[in-house]
């Protein structure tokens, strides 16, 4: 995959060998898991590093996402699933602190044994909904970056990121090229009530022609209202 790992080191990924090799065994374990536990549609390793591994990473070329990368920031990865965008991050940026929530046991046990088997003592997984993690104590205001991929609308994934980040900390949603128009006007609506504010938006492309990107940034700038998030259920439900 040496383009793929090319075209990271291009947005300034630090891709070293070490990272290249986990990125191989944690391919190899999606194939193998997914044959038993059906994670996730794509089972091509190719299309793995590219659509999953490559799109995880474009976030280099975020420069808020490096700051808080590089100085060892804590980072909650929303509706991870079988570890997407979460473990590529953990793999490629070693200094920081990361906690991969699902709603999920099976793909929480999946989360767990990727990270026993590739080492990564800087990943916790934990298995919840954020609807109940953003109540508690301590996951309240405490994270320095929530990421999420596939999991909800802008404005849903909003309620569920500002609980949980510090003032000052980011929300970086993984979108698809539709993301700009309505999507985001919902989302600025969604930030302002919730004590945030839109940031930048990245755009990129994969490669092979698997398609267009962007990565959607949101800042932290108050602590989000105590009511929310609201309970299980209502954000999807009853967006912002
Ligand atoms: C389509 S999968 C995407 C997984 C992964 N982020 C990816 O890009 O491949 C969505 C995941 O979000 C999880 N999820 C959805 N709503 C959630 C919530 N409120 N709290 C925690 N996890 C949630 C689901 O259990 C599921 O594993």
């Amino acid at each position: 995959m040496r383009d793929v790992v090319e075209q990271m080191r291009a947005w300034g990924v630090p891709v070293d060998d070490a990272a290249e090799r986990a990125l191989h065994r944690y391919a190899e374990l999606l194939v193998e898991w997914n044959e038993r536990l059906n994670l996730t549609a794509i089972v091509e390793t190719r299309e793995i590093w590219i659509k999953h591994f490559l799109d995880s990473a474009a976030i280099a070329q975020v420069a808020s996402w490096r700051d808080i990368a590089e100085r060892g920031g804590r980072v909650i990865d929303i509706g991870t699933g079988a570890g997407i965008p979460g473990i590529p991050l953990a793999i490629l940026w070693t200094n920081a602190q990361f906690v991969l929530c699902d709603a999920s046991r099976k793909r929480v046990q999946f989360v767990e044994h990727v990270t026993a088997d590739l080492g990564l003592n800087h990943v916790k997984a934990v298995h919840a909904r954020m609807e109940d993690l953003g109540r508690q104590a301590d996951a309240r205001s405490s994270f320095d970056a929530a990421v999420a991929r596939a999991v909800a609308r802008s404005n849903v994934l909003l309620e569920y990121a500002a609980p949980v980040l510090a003032p000052g900390g980011w929300a970086f949603l993984y979108k698809g090229p539709s993301y700009r128009g309505e999507e985001a006007e919902d989302a600025a609506r969604a930030a302002k009530v919730l004590g945030a504010r839109p940031g930048s938006v990245t755009a990129y492309a994969l490669l092979d022609g698997q398609g267009d990107r962007v990565i959607a940034s949101f800042q932290q700038e108050t602590p989000a209202p105590k009511r929310y998030p609201r309970k299980a259920g209502t954000p999807a439900r009853q967006p912002l």
